[in-house]
């Protein structure tokens, strides 16, 4: 039996899609009153800012199927230090399922990403 299957990546519109995706998600960040103040920092140094997004941008293409590479840190050691609290961590999930709700995106990817992002919980509060 031919059984055809289409990657979390292909579905999301591989690197054109994410990478509008990831832009968006930072932007409402950037405007969101319960997390904005840990990114702002980021824009006060541009090199930084772009080298945060393009990890964020092959984060998510590697981690839903695409060929590209991430060469960030591991989760604990990206925000280790932080503090981050649970509800910061639902502030980032709800912004990213708007962006995603933004760019029409079908219900099981949104449901997808959603579960991806929250198995990643405990590597990110509290540390
Ligand atoms: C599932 C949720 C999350 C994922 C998948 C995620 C993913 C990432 C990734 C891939 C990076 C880039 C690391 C690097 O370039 O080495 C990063 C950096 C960062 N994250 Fe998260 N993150 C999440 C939640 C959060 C939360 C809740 C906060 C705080 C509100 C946060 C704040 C930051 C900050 C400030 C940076 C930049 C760190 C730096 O300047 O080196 N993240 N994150």
């Amino acid at each position: 039996m031919l059984t055809l299957t289409t990657t979390l990546y292909e579905r999301l519109g591989g690197i054109t899609g994410i990478t509008r995706l990831v832009d968006d998600v930072v932007s409402f960040h950037l405007n969101n009153p319960l997390i904005k103040a840990r990114y702002l920092p980021l824009t006060e140094n541009p090199e930084h800012f772009a080298r945060i997004r393009q990890h964020t941008i092959n984060f998510f293409c590697a981690g839903s199927g695409g060929p590209q590479v991430y060469g960030g840190k591991g989760m604990v050691g990206a925000h280790k230090g932080m503090n981050v609290s649970e509800q910061e961590f639902i502030a980032v999930i709800d912004d990213v399922m708007e962006a995603m709700q933004k760019n029409k995106y079908g219900e099981t990817e949104k449901r997808d990403v959603l579960a991806i992002l929250y198995s990643m919980k405990s590597e990110i509060i509290h540390i």
